[in-house]
């Protein structure tokens, strides 16, 4: 470790290995900095986006598998949850093998410090080397605090005497529970309690909220409910635990006062997120935090400190709100160094999530993208909705999609509705997360339904529906004008 740097990381996530690596690249002195080697890849690789998905994707085979049986096909057996982490680890492990100290040391020439990072001053921090060694000074031009976030904690009566799970440990399991209660139904809580239906528990969900996915439209939280009931999964929706009695009964409450006593073998607690601010002495570098908890940044994801800046889940706290997403840590990554490296405040660019999107990696997924309708009321933009429900598309009828969706926001149509712009929008459906792509590019660069109305695509592709849903809308509502001049051309 040297003394001084240009750029120091704290925390080897998305956040911290997407900002190290990219201004090591550029030519810059950079230190990264996390506890562990082995929590280097952070939440996405460890205990997050890349087990949990490797997860679904067993569940999804073998639900497939089960649905072959009409042609002949039987497919049978209980999970071998083992044989499903093990799996899970071997995939973890081939992203680990250039996600690690040495590797970053070698191929990329970072400078890695495996320690806890805290303020000394404003631009100083010490490293308590996490194998024991004496405590180093080091400081830096701008420090990025990349810390992550981890699960909140319930905190109920006789918890203590449970067994219980989060996003931190579920991976480790190595027995199918026979019953699982998930609490949270947000986009953790979802995901998983669908593979464990389909890998054989009996799931019930209690989530807070009228409906899950509450982020999400109401109609498509409702759709995925109704797809998701009709695989087994119980819900307990506008209800809390209020206490465990024992090691498998939770008394459940509604909004209404109804309590209710639910049968259960391990509890998975996905009630949000809290942040890891605590061990970095904030006080010390003249950092403050909202009255929420988190760290106070400006548009441009400064800290109240002008040298520290935030990246990834640790900037929660930003005024364009708060988005807990690897690819949101890359957008944070990239707005930062084109501020790092562009002179003068003028051409700093602000943090917007206006063409943000995220996918639920249910079956069907969900795909959310740009503006919708609330916040298109919240900044009187007017919009008109448009919403396409696969009936009539080739595909969705070959291959049977049960509960598929596109709900667009657009501009409101004027006299050339082929000049129309998408705003933001939804789908639910098969590889949803997919089909949005084209979209997202269509916001971000004002592509036109004439664009979508002129593009040939492949029969019968799943993403034709992107042009299906102007095709319909436009042919639906041509002006008598334009039809009348038509018919004189013709
Ligand atoms: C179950 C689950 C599934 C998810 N699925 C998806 C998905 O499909 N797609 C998606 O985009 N997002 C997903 N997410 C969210 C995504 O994982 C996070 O948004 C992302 O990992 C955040 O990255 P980060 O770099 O901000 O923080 P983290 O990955 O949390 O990294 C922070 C690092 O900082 C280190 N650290 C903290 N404090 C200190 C300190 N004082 N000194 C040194 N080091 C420190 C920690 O050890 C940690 O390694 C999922 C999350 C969970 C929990
Ligand atoms: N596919 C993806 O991209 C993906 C997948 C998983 C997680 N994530 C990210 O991780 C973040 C954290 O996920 P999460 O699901 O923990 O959090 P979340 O905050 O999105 O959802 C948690 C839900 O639990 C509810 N809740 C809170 N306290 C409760 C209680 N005591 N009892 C019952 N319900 C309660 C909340 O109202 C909310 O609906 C997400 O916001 C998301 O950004 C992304």
């Amino acid at each position: 470790m040297k003394s001084q740097y240009d750029l120091i990381a704290i925390g080897a996530g998305s956040a911290g290995l997407g900002v190290s690596i990219a201004m090591k690249r550029l030519g810059f002195e950079v230190l990264l900095i996390d506890r562990y080697d082995q929590r280097i890849g952070g939440d996405c690789l460890n205990d997050g986006c890349v087990p949990s998905k490797a997860l679904i994707h067993v569940s999804r085979m073998m639900h497939n598998a089960r649905r072959t049986q009409p042609f002949g096909w039987t497919a049978e057996g209980a999970t071998d949850l083992a044989a499903v982490m093990q799996y899970v680890r071997e995939r973890q492990d081939i992203i680990r093998a250039h996600e690690n100290a040495a590797y970053l040391r070698e191929a990329e020439k970072l400078d890695v410090a495996l320690g806890t990072a805290s303020f000394v001053g404003k631009q100083e921090i010490e490293v308590r080397p996490t194998n024991g060694g004496p405590p180093e000074r080091t400081s830096a031009r701008n420090i990025i605090l990349c810390t992550g976030s981890k699960p909140r904690q319930l905190d109920v009566e006789g918890i203590d005497r449970v067994n219980v799970y989060t996003n931190e440990n579920i991976f480790t399991l190595k027995q199918l529970p026979q019953r699982l209660l998930v609490i949270g139904a947000g986009p953790i809580g979802i995901e998983m309690a669908q593979a464990f239906q389909r890998f054989g528990s009996q799931v019930t969900v209690v989530g807070s909220e009228a409906r899950i996915l509450d982020k999400e439209l109401p109609e498509v939280s409702d759709l995925l409910q109704k797809r998701l009931a009709e695989e087994g999964i119980e819900f307990k929706l506008k209800s809390r635990v209020n206490a465990f009695r024992d090691a498998h009964i939770a008394e459940v409450e509604s909004a209404e006062g109804r309590v209710e006593l639910v049968q259960f073998d391990v509890v998975l607690v996905a009630i949000g997120r809290t942040f890891n601010y605590d061990d970095l002495n904030l006080a010390a570098a003249g950092i403050d935090l909202d009255d929420q908890g988190r760290l106070k940044l400006n548009d441009y994801l400064q800290t109240t400190n002008t040298h520290v800046f935030a990246a990834g889940d640790a900037a929660a706290g930003a005024p364009a709100g708060q988005r807990l997403f690897s690819h949101a840590a890359e957008l944070h990554v990239s707005t930062l160094i084109s501020n790092l490296i562009t002179p003068g405040r003028v051409l700093d660019k602000k943090l917007t999530y206006d063409y943000f999107s995220w996918v639920t990696f249910t079956d069907p997924e969900v795909a959310t993208f740009g503006l919708l309708d609330d916040e298109l009321k919240k900044r009187s933009i007017g919009y008109e909705r448009l919403e396409y429900d696969f009936a009539h598309d080739d595909r969705a009828i070959i291959e049977d999609y049960e509960y598929a969706r596109m709900i667009l926001f657009t501009e409101p149509k004027g006299i050339n509705p082929f000049g129309t712009k998408i705003l933001g929008g939804t789908i639910i459906a098969p590889n949803a997360g997919e089909l949005v792509q084209e979209l997202i590019l269509a916001i971000q660069h004002k592509l036109t339904a004439g664009d979508f109305f002129n593009k040939i695509y492949p029969y019968p592709t799943a993403s034709r529906v992107n042009k299906s849903v102007w095709v319909d809308h436009i042919s639906d509502n041509l002006p008598g004008i334009v039809k009348k001049a038509v018919k004189w051309l013709y």
